[in-house]
């Protein structure tokens, strides 16, 4: 109660410093609108492709705000992905596609000798040509990877609203960032800055490879197994989190003997389903 008479009066107190000229309300307000309009500028999202404004020269780094990109896992498979460029950094952009199993064409004049065995191998298609916009026909994501700006540049702008753009130097004209990524079977591990510096993200999938080891390829398939299984034989929505919680333990994935501890919890769980069916 006395609490709230103490915000009251301060909040009277406020206003009336707001609205007297003499106590400096102007100003007051003025620095209240300041706060709206730099707020409002915080949360303004960019709607089509390289439409919005690029942060003047000189801007101070530490104070420019950007929206967040939407972390996701694309399914890409059986849909066409066109990388315009056959340098080192479409050659990793490529390996990545690849495992995705996405159906991927190459525009470049010249390849990464991996590249030309992957376009023999018939892994790939190579266009050995310079981009012009039809080659983007029928492509549901792009890569600009080329090492001149203005043929990257052509490509955002040929691009149609529905395809998804990648442009290895520009991250401001990116409709996605490519992540660092480590791979355990069904385990994606994604690390990403944005373009702050690829280099950390570099770094930290480093250091989480040697946490995550390739222990956990096997472990993530049984995982896969055993879920199919809960879903099927486990009715009881309570029993089921349980029976998840009990895999996901890390004591679990280090006991080694995965399909015998879970052969029991299972069992445990059904009798205890059944004690409840009868209890009731
Ligand atoms: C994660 C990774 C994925 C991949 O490419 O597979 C990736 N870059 C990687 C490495 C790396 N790239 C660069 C260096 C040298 C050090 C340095 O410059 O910092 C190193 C480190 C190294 O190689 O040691 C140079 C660089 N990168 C970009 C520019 C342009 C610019 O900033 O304007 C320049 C300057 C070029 C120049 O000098 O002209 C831009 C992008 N690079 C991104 C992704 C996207 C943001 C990702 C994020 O920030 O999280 C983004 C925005 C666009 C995109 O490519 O999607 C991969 C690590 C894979 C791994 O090892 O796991
Ligand atoms: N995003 C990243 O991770 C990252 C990392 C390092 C560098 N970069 C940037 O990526 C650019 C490419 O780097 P790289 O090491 O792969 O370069 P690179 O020189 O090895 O390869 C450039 C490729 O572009 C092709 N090319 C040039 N003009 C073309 C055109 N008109 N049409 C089609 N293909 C064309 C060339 O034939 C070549 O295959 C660099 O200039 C740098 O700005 C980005």
């Amino acid at each position: 109660m006395k609490k709230k008479a103490v915000f009251d009066a301060r909040l009277l107190f406020f206003f009336i410093l707001l609205f007297s000229e003499r106590c400096g309300g102007q100003w007051l307000r003025q620095q209240f609108t300041a706060r709206v309009q730099a707020i409002k500028e915080k949360s303004r999202v960019r709607w089509s492709r390289g439409s919005g404004p690029k942060p003047a020269k000189g801007a101070s780094v530490l104070r420019e705000e950007k929206a967040m990109g939407y972390p996701v896992i694309l399914q890409l498979r059986g849909r066409r992905a066109v990388v315009v460029g056959g340098g080192k950094v479409a050659a990793r952009k490529i390996h990545g596609l690849l495992e995705a199993g996405a159906k991927i064409v190459m525009i470049a004049p010249e390849a990464e000798p991996e590249l030309q065995a992957l376009a023999a191998g018939g892994m790939i298609v190579w266009k050995k040509k310079r981009f012009d916009p039809d080659d983007l026909a029928g492509a549901f994501l792009v890569i600009a990877a080329t090492n001149d700006r203005k043929v990257n540049e052509a490509v955002t702008q040929a691009a149609s609203s529905g395809q998804l753009v990648n442009v290895v130097d520009d991250p401001e004209r990116c409709d996605f960032h490519v992540p660092a990524v480590i791979r355990r079977g069904p385990l994606t591990i994604a690390v990403s800055t944005g373009g702050a510096s690829p280099a950390v993200a570099r770094r930290i999938r480093r250091e989480l490879e040697e946490k995550y080891g390739e222990e956990y390829r096997p472990y993530l398939e049984f995982l896969q197994r055993a879920r199919g299984i809960v879903l099927r034989e486990v009715e009881d929505a309570e029993g089921r989190k349980r029976l998840f919680q009990a895999l996901a333990a890390d004591s679990f994935r280090q006991s080694g003997r995965w399909e015998e501890e879970f052969t029991r919890l299972l069992a445990k769980e059904k009798e205890r389903n059944k004690e409840g069916e009868r209890g009731r």
